[in-house]
């Protein structure tokens, strides 16, 4: 396994590219660590298979390099990387068994046959593949054919990374929950590097101990589930993680204070020192207050530090209540436990510590 290091990495697709929005990757310098489950999480079109087909040696960056174990791969073949790939629909042999499907790689390869058998063995005994072992191909399901590829990426302890792109598609809603779970033990039991593209943010969440999240061709945030919960670096960060996203409003600032419509609401010390001179309150410049849902505190008026609100709706989620509440012309979102009751006299509250400044999008802190 290798760690993967990107250094000065961009894609354009463009002949000429005259404008960032011309580059399907934007400009990116960072380090992937070995033996770590990375995902790589974005709508679509936002640059994730660009990136992926960069790693893996099918495309060719128009910038910058790409080192493993800080060689220079750039123009590496998928092979001179030594690189395993799963894709969204099975690739196998229909006409082989599913041992000689799993064995392939490593036969390929000369591994020893004692080898070749302790490891296909251990690979369909994580993958529930044992019962199938002497089937051919052909007979069996979509999902089961999918679990002989991914089988087939996960059977080699040599290659630098395996890589999957969105190897889930095909797999039923059930089985794909088990698969996840399948996955993450592999990776935990075997230390591989893996790095797994998909648009869906419980399938990344679950799988990768690092999430990279990318927007408009942008890494805007490379982060642990946690600290994409807790600190999104960037706006789009806030909305696409978590069900439902982040609350944003417009705002000026005041000192230490955000504004909003004349309402001040507290930021932690020192908050707006973090931008940059050039960037210090400017006419146009795009203030915004984010609060997730998780962290707003719903409570009476009065309450010290409270904003009178009006509750306009409550939906009861089973194991929390979700508020919808009017604070001025801006609609949020508050999650409550179940029994949490709603006063008549609402009002809300927005702890400084989960309380963030976005400039243009970009956290400040
Ligand atoms: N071969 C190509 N030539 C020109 N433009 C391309 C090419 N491949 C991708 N693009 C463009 O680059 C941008 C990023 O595409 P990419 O496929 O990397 O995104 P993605 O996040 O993987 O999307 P999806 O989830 O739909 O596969 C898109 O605007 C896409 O239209």
């Amino acid at each position: 396994m290798a760690t993967i290091e990107f250094d000065n990495l961009g894609h354009s697709y463009h002949p000429r590219p005259s404008s960032p929005t011309d580059y399907a990757l934007r400009r990116l310098s960072q380090e992937w660590e070995d033996g770590k489950a990375y995902a790589l999480l974005g709508p679509s079109g936002c640059g994730k298979s660009t990136l992926l087909n960069i790693i893996s040696g099918l495309l060719v960056p128009s910038e910058g390099r790409v080192l493993f174990d800080g060689l220079d791969v750039t123009r590496c073949t998928p092979e001179e990387r030594n690189i395993a790939q799963v894709f969204q629909f099975p690739v196998i042999y229909d006409t082989m068994t599913v041992y000689e499907n799993l064995a392939f790689p490593l036969r390929n390869r000369k591994v020893p046959e004692a080898d070749v058998d302790r490891r296909v063995r251990q690979v369909a005994e994580a993958l529930d593949l044992t019962a199938d072992l002497k089937k051919r191909a052909q007979r069996l399901t979509p999902d089961a054919k999918q679990k002989i590829s991914m089988g087939r990426g996960l059977v080699r302890s040599d290659v630098a990374a395996i890589l999957f792109d969105e190897p889930l598609t095909v797999i039923d809603p059930h089985t794909k929950w088990i698969l996840r779970r399948k996955l993450r033990q592999i990776h935990e039991e075997y230390r591989l590097t893996m790095i797994y593209v998909t648009h869906d943010q419980v399938e990344a969440l679950t799988f990768a101990d690092k999430v990279a999240v990318m927007y408009e061709g942008a890494m805007v945030q490379l982060g642990t589930p946690q600290e994409l919960f807790e600190a999104p670096r960037h706006t789009f960060v806030g909305y696409f993680i978590g069900s439902p996203g982040i609350n944003l409003m417009p705002c000026t600032l005041g000192g230490d204070q955000a504004i909003v419509e004349g309402i001040s609401i507290p930021l932690a010390p020192g908050s707006a020192n973090g931008l940059p001179n050039h960037e210090l309150p400017k006419v146009g410049a795009k203030f915004e207050l984010g609060i997730r849902p998780e962290f707003v505190e719903l409570t009476r008026s009065g309450t010290a530090g409270s904003i009178p609100v009006q509750v306009v709706g409550v939906d009861d989620l089973g194991t929390s209540k979700l508020a919808t509440v009017r604070m001025g012309s801006h609609t949020l979102k508050a999650r409550l436990s179940e029994d949490q009751e709603i006063p008549l006299d609402a009002a809300i509250r927005f702890p400084t510590r989960w309380t963030k400044l976005y400039h243009d999008s970009y956290l400040v802190n």
